[in-house]
This record gives structure tokens, C-alpha cells and sequence, in this order.
């Protein structure tokens, strides 16, 4: 049955720091909490450990109401973003911490020290001093020593945040993985995207103490709820959409979607959105944007725009309009998998250019669709467009979200 969250609030005098927060986790699953700094994340879980009393609602495990139970009765094991361990104890000593407060045998503690400190990644460390370790290697004493009690609960506080950035990366696959092996529940806050989707198996979105939206990784990405969650996760513009036999069509083109007829809200990521030089002709056209293999040119399509040429003016080419001076005119659609169909392509201005390690990112005004506002989409780095060039603007469906509940 695991952990059952009820309307849980925590109040600090006037501060909501937790809001009337629902959350059940099934044995073996673990849930990250995902947010801004300050939306309750930290509390939230603090108020599971039994760490924070909370002014309204309750907590169950199992079953069993834990208002009254003590933190250290809980059977849940804590890390936190400093690790915390004694720096007095070398790293078996704070390893088998747990264990000897429950007066576990000298030889069952070093047996199952040495075992715990090769399932993360540190065989043979038990005599070094943890003063001595780098942060990666404390943070892995941490969560040893928070595994050795064997807890029905595992409560993470940022275990990584205190690391850099290419061994926070690692150490997140690492602690995936370890947690899947371990068959560990746990409960993981953090403000990195990439943390959260890399280690649970859903994903609790928080703003102002309240959970947003809570849901596996996958349908977060491709469906969030609402224009907040869609903008925490990346969607740069948001659009109105028309949907016509899994087609969708704003004013920034067509993309394949799975939905029914009607209309629908698109929220497009910059790496959603590819730039094209104009002047690049139909086939570099092919080969660059349609790389996944489904995308071809259908007649009377990007050939003829791209004969409009570079003129860095920005107004959409004639030849890409449909004549009506209105929508652009339809090239392709491009799909997640399948078969090419239709869709639309509109030109814009690039006003702004920023490299970024492996693309270069755009902000790219539309005059066809001024209600999409300012642009951001990608380009290769390789001869990447300008500032004040025309480009080619062409939609891809993975980087795309329907929003909406
Ligand atoms: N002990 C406290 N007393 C008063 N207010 C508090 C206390 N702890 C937290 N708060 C407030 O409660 C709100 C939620 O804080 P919390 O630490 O849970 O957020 P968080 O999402 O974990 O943020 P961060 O990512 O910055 O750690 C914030 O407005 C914070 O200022």
C-alpha cells in the first residue's frame, strides 16, 4: 500500500509553505518533487520524515496514521544535500550508524557495510576518513548509510544539487539505478528537470505549495496540464490549435498529433522549432529538418520559398504564402513515426543568436503570426543563421506538448 498523502498543509505563521497536497506512492516507486525554489518541495518531504507538523491532513504508510509517530520510528532513511555524515567516523563508522543503534553484530555490520559501499559504486572505502572524500563519493556514504537501516522510505532532499553538473548527470544514472536494483521507495526533491525524469517513475510538479500535476515522465512532457506546468517544462510559446485527422495546424505550421478533431493548445519547446537559412535550397531542406527519415517535399513547397531567397527582410517570401496573404502555404507534416502528409512552413526574421554547447539557439519574430510573439528555435551550429536573416521555420513533433487537462 505504501504512502498515502491526504489534503496535507504545513503553515509557517501566514506562510502556506504545503497546500491541500494529495499524493499516494506504491511500494517500490519512487516520486520526484519538482519545482521553483520555495514552492514547498522541501517541506512537503520534510513533512513525511515527521520533521515539520502539518496544520491540516495527514500521512499514512500502510495504513497506519503517522501523526503521532516519532521521526525515528518511522522507518524511513533521509539524505540531504550536504550528506550530513560525522566527520569524526571514517566511512564504515557512519555507514553502520543505523545499525549499531540497533545493535546489529560487529560481524553482520561489516558484512553488510561492505556490501552496501559496493552498491554504490565504493568497495574498500570503509577506513577512509570522510573529510578526505570528494562530493560525489560523500554524497554516496550518504545514501549507504541511509540504505544500511533497510528503510520502507527513502527521502531525498537535492542528494545532488552540491555536485557539478557532468557528475551530477552520472551520479543521477547511478542512483537510478541503484534504486531500482535496491527495489527502494523513495521520494526525491529536486529543481532539475533532467534529475527528476531521470530517477522517478512519476513526477510531481509544485508552484505556491500546491502539486500541479503528477504523472510519469513521458505524459508530463507530452501533455502538461496547464500553461504553467507546460512553461516550467520548457514550452516557449504556446499556441491555439486547429486538429483535423491527427493533424494539428498553428500559426506556426502543422504537426502530427495524437488527438482528436477540434481545437487544442500547443506549447513548443525552442528544440521544437528548427531554423533554416532561406536561402538553403529544397533538398538541403530534406535532409537537414526531415531527418527522421518520414519527411519529404511535396510539389510546390519549400523549393519555391527558398527561391524567394535570403533577402533578410524578414516579410514572409511570396512564394511561400498560399496566395491569400493569410496562412503559409502547406509543405509537409512531419511525424513522430509514420508517413508524410501535409503541412506548413512560415518564414520569420532572427533577432537574436546564442550558442549553446551542441545548437545555437534563435528568437525569431513571425509578421504572418504576430500572436505567437517572440520565437525561440534551433539551428545547427554549423553555419547557423544570423541576426536580422531570413529563416525557414518548420515544426517538430517531439519537441512539442498538447497542454491542457
Ligand atoms: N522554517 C520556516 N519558517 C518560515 N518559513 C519557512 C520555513 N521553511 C520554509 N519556509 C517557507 O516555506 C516556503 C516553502 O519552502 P521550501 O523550503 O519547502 O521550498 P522548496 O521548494 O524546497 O525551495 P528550495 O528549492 O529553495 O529549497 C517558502 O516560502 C519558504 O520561505
Amino acid at each position: 500500500m505504501g504512502l498515502d498523502v491526504r489534503d496535507l498543509s504545513v503553515r509557517y505563521g501566514p506562510v502556506t509553505a504545503v497546500s491541500e497536497v494529495d499524493v499516494e506512492l506504491a511500494d517500490g516507486e519512487v516520486l520526484a518533487l519538482l519545482g521553483p525554489s520555495g514552492c514547498g518541495k522541501s517541506t512537503l518531504l520534510r513533512a513525511v520524515a515527521g520533521l515539520e507538523r502539518p496544520s491540516a491532513g495527514s500521512v499514512h504508510w500502510d495504513g497506519t496514521d503517522l501523526a503521532r509517530v516519532p521521526v525515528h520510528r518511522r522507518g524511513f532513511g533521509m539524505v540531504f544535500q550536504d550528506g550530513q555524515l560525522f566527520p569524526h567516523r571514517d566511512v564504515a563508522g557512519n555507514v553502520e550508524f543505523g545499525l549499531r543503534m540497533r545493535s546489529v553484530s560487529r560481524a553482520r555490520r561489516a558484512a553488510r557495510v561492505a556490501e552496501l559501499l559496493e552498491l554504490v559504486g565504493l568497495a574498500g572505502y570503509e577506513r577512509r576518513r570522510v573529510t578526505e572524500l570528494s562530493g560525489g563519493e560523500a554524497q554516496r556514504v550518504a545514501l549507504a548509510r541511509a540504505l544500511a537501516a533497510d528503510p520502507r522510505l527513502l527521502l531525498l532532499d537535492e542528494p545532488l544539487s552540491a555536485l557539478d553538473r557532468m557528475l551530477r548527470e552520472q551520479l543521477a544514472v547511478d542512483l537510478a539505478a541503484l534504486l531500482a536494483r535496491d527495489d527502494a521507495t523513495a521520494i526525491v526533491v529536486t529543481h532539475d528537470h533532467d534529475e527528476a525524469f531521470t530517477l522517478a517513475d512519476r513526477v510531481a510538479v509544485m508552484a505556491r505549495g500546491r502539486i500541479l500535476q503528477l504523472d510519469t515522465p513521458a505524459r508530463l512532457w507530452q501533455r502538461p496540464a496547464g500553461d504553467e506546468v507546460a512553461e516550467f517544462l520548457g514550452c516557449t510559446t504556446l499556441l491555439p490549435a486547429q486538429v483535423r485527422d491527427g493533424v494539428a495546424t498553428c500559426a506556426l505550421g502543422a504537426v502530427a498529433v495524437a488527438e482528436p478533431d477540434g481545437e487544442a493548445r500547443l506549447g513548443l519547446r525552442a528544440a521544437g522549432v528548427r531554423a533554416e537559412r532561406l536561402g538553403v535550397g529544397a533538398g538541403a531542406a530534406a535532409g537537414g529538418v526531415g531527418a527522421d527519415g518520414g519527411g519529404g517535399v511535396d510539389a510546390g513547397g519549400v523549393g519555391g520559398g527558398a527561391a524567394g531567397g535570403a533577402d533578410g527582410g524578414g516579410a514572409a517570401s511570396p512564394s511561400l504564402g498560399n496566395g491569400d496573404g493569410g496562412h503559409p502555404v502547406a509543405v509537409r507534416v512531419r511525424q513522430r513515426t509514420g508517413s508524410v502528409t501535409s503541412t506548413d512552413a512560415v518564414v520569420g526574421t532572427v533577432r537574436e543568436r546564442v550558442h549553446r554547447h551542441d545548437h545555437v539557439r534563435l528568437t525569431v519574430t513571425v509578421p504572418e503570426a504576430p500572436e505567437a510573439g517572440r520565437v525561440e528555435a534551433v539551428a545547427g551550429t554549423a553555419d547557423a543563421p544570423g541576426v536580422g536573416e531570413a529563416v525557414r521555420l518548420t515544426i517538430d513533433p517531439d519537441g512539442i506538448a498538447v497542454v491542457g487537462p
